[in-house]
């Protein structure tokens, strides 16, 4: 049924990139470190729990964590397989830190993990020296991994992607010589930020970023800012949503992320900004964001990596947006927890979105009037909150099944939503 309007404040949870990197980074480093923020969405969880069977001490108490690292020689072999359930971020660069362990560990997950391509890893991972066999040639789970005798690299990465470069210069830390990783376009930096803050010296230039081998990590605090990747389902949803201000306090903004602030700032939103932190190593700010009226737009190149995890948002931002709406160069929403350009065009267009898939994105026409309907999250978090935003707005009852999905990364996601429809 519409929702007749959503007001109030809230703070989205952490940060799910940092959050990762933070119990990652403080398990290898030497000494406590702690964490402020953390997200307890399952992904994060999957990581906490992969790094306790390697033998590190982990305490977290809701938002709380501490860490005693004792280097990455004192991770020790683990007695079962390492299970990373649907968390892409946790195998991707937990491979990158296994590539520097000389025993092996076997890693698996959940079925859609069992879909994602793993080569893109394992390939330059394998000719850094680590020993890794899985599935279809090391590309698919589960996949066994033995480290050590890392060589440094030089790889000219065919994606822009965060999870490959950064697992390449988590391997590097403890390999032979300089490693460097070239991008075709920048993707989010928040490795490189976090490498810093641990201590250690990492080098960017322009697309390019590189480790001397053979430095050692210092246990340190962080403080994770609120998930930019989450704010966007209520980002939309106040803006197309009647008589709506909402506030959305502590937002990351670090500039690699924040494509959907310019994708909406385009389509007309009104979003302000107050309380921005830019000193801290990673940015942050109060979102204020109310109702608007939204028209099309043209979404491609360079800000695709900014915004990759909000296409499916910003698909339904354009359902209500007047004109037309082009997405162009998103292969890689093709590879996540779904196919998010068949899942997204499906799932809209039972609801009467006007929307066509095309090999790299897709093509909506608003503004369109939809229409309550019965559909899925096929097991995807970022599926299952875009549709629950959409039947804020939609005539008639929605079902969505699997909603349970939204715990990977928003696990008070219909709570929030509960209390800015209520106030
Ligand atoms: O490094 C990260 O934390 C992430 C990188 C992105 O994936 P890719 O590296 O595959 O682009 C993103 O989609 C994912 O949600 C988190
Ligand atoms: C793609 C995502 O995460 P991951 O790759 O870590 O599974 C996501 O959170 O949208």
């Amino acid at each position: 049924m519409p929702i007749q309007s959503l007001y109030g404040t809230i703070k989205v949870p952490g940060d799910k990139s940092i959050s990762h990197r933070a119990v990652m980074f403080g398990s290898i480093a030497e000494g406590k470190t702690t964490i402020n923020g953390f997200l307890t969405g399952e992904d994060c969880l999957s990581t906490i729990s992969c790094f306790k069977k390697l033998g590190v001490n982990i305490v977290q108490e809701n938002e709380h964590v501490t860490v005693k690292g004792n280097g990455i020689s004192g991770l020790r072999p683990p007695s079962e397989d390492l299970y990373v359930g649907n968390s892409g971020t946790t195998i991707r660069l937990m491979l990158g830190i296994l590539a520097n362990t000389p025993f092996t560990s076997v890693l698996t997950g959940d079925d859609s993990i069992a879909k994602r391509p793993m080569n893109r890893v394992t390939k330059p991972l394998k000719q850094m020296g680590a020993e890794i066999n899985g599935n279809d040639s090391g590309n698919k789970i589960p996949l066994q991994i033995k480290g050590g005798n890392v060589k440094g690299i030089h790889y000219d990465s065919p994606i822009a992607s965060a999870q490959v470069k950064s697992a390449i210069i988590l391997a590097g830390l403890e390999g032979e010589g300089t490693t460097s990783v070239t991008e075709p376009l920048k993707s989010r930096d928040h490795t490189e930020r976090m490498l810093e803050a641990f201590g250690a010296e990492v080098k960017s230039d322009a697309l390019t970023v590189s480790i001397e081998g053979g430095q050692q990590l210092k246990g340190t605090h962080i403080e994770v800012p609120g998930d930019i990747s989450s704010a966007a389902f209520f980002l939309v949803a106040g803006a197309i949503v009647p008589d709506s201000t909402i506030t959305l306090q502590k937002v990351g903004l670090n500039p690699t992320r924040t494509g959907i602030l310019d994708v909406l700032n385009d389509m007309g939103a009104e979003i302000s900004y107050q309380n921005v932190n830019e000193e801290a190593s990673e940015p942050y700010g109060d979102l204020i964001i109310k109702t608007s009226s939204l028209k099309g737009t043209v979404i491609k190149g360079d800000v695709i990596p900014r915004l990759i995890d909000e296409i499916p948002i910003i698909a339904l931002a354009a359902t209500q947006a007047e004109g037309q709406t082009v997405i162009q160069d998103a292969h890689e929403l093709r590879v996540k927890e779904t196919d998010r350009i068949e899942t997204v065009v499906n799932e809209l267009k039972k609801m009467g979105a006007e929307i066509e898939a095309t090999e790299d994105g897709m093509i909506i026409n608003g503004k369109t009037h939809l229409k309550g309907a019965s559909v899925q999250s096929h097991g995807d978090h970022r599926i299952g909150m875009m549709l629950s935003i959409a039947s804020c707005i939609a005539e008639g009852d929605t079902t969505l099944d699997q909603s349970e999905a939204v715990a990977v990364s928003y696990p008070s996601f219909f709570d929030q939503l509960k209390r800015l429809s209520n106030q």
